[in-house]
């Protein structure tokens, strides 16, 4: 008997997984190919932030791992499409600006490299890989959320250039911050999230590296689409 089609396994969904440093271009790669692919997205450092920015908020203790890891398990993130961008909205309120600050983005490393906050952000991350594709960006998605990702690219550009980029999309929103103090804070989060024992920010063994340093958004852009094997 020929077997029931509706009832075989599903092969999963393709995902393009795009890891790599702080100002290397991860967010801006991944949105621009997720529209060209008409793929989902999952900004995964948005989850990282929305639980640093929570437990600060509840003024908990960043390194009280078992209060932070409470804390992440019951976090509500839910990411909400208005005007053509994302907002992200934590336990009900919109933190989309307040997420994005580099003291945001400095706790969202320390907490990230607690394992039961990875463990529990696990399942939320996975939950996006849905048809017709997933574009992923963060540190660890092409090592630990999807091993057996289709292709999976490691960004990266110089700390300079990082920083540098870092400086003028803070000062485009009016923000007051200084190269220096960027440059340094770029640093120190390199190496606290490439340092840290679990899930650091590492290429998988099968990832193309980019250097951005110097390449324009679209060429970049055109890099990754190029690489995509047929879907
Ligand atoms: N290849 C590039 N050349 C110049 N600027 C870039 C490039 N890629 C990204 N940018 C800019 O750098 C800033 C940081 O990019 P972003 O995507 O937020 O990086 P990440 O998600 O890796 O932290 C943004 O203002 C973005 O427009
Ligand atoms: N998959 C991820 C994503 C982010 N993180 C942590 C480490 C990062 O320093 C912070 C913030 O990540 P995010 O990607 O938003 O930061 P950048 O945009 O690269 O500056 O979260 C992580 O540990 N694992």
């Amino acid at each position: 008997m020929p077997a029931n089609p509706l009832s075989a396994p599903r092969p999963p969904s393709a995902v393009l997984t795009i890891d790599g440093p702080s100002g290397s271009g991860k967010g801006t790669i991944s949105r621009l190919v997720a529209e060209k692919l008409g793929w989902h997205l999952l900004d995964s450092g948005a989850l990282y932030r929305a639980v640093g920015y929570a437990a600060s908020m509840e003024g908990i203790d960043l390194s009280d791992a078992e209060a932070v890891t409470r804390c992440a398990e019951s976090t509500k993130i839910r990411f909400r499409d208005e005007n053509g961008e994302t907002r992200v909205i934590v336990n009900g309120h919109d933190a989309s600006d307040d997420i994005r600050t580099e003291t945001c983005g400095a706790a969202a490393s320390a907490i990230a490299a607690i394992p039961n906050v990875r463990t529990a952000l696990l399942e939320k991350q996975r939950s996006f890989r849905k048809a017709p594709g997933l574009v992923a960006d963060g540190r660890d998605m092409g090592t630990v959320i999807f091993p057996d990702a289709g292709l999976k690219v490691f960004l990266t550009a110089s700390a300079d250039e990082r920083a540098r980029r870092r400086y003028k999309q803070l000062k485009d929103k009016g923000l007051s911050v200084t190269l220096h103090a960027l440059l340094r804070e770029i640093q120190a989060r390199d190496t606290r999230d490439a340092e840290r024992a679990v899930a650091p920010l590492k290429p998988a063994n099968d990832a193309v590296l980019i250097d951005s340093t110097g390449l324009g958004i679209e060429l970049v852009v055109a890099k990754v689409l190029a690489l995509l094997p047929a879907h």
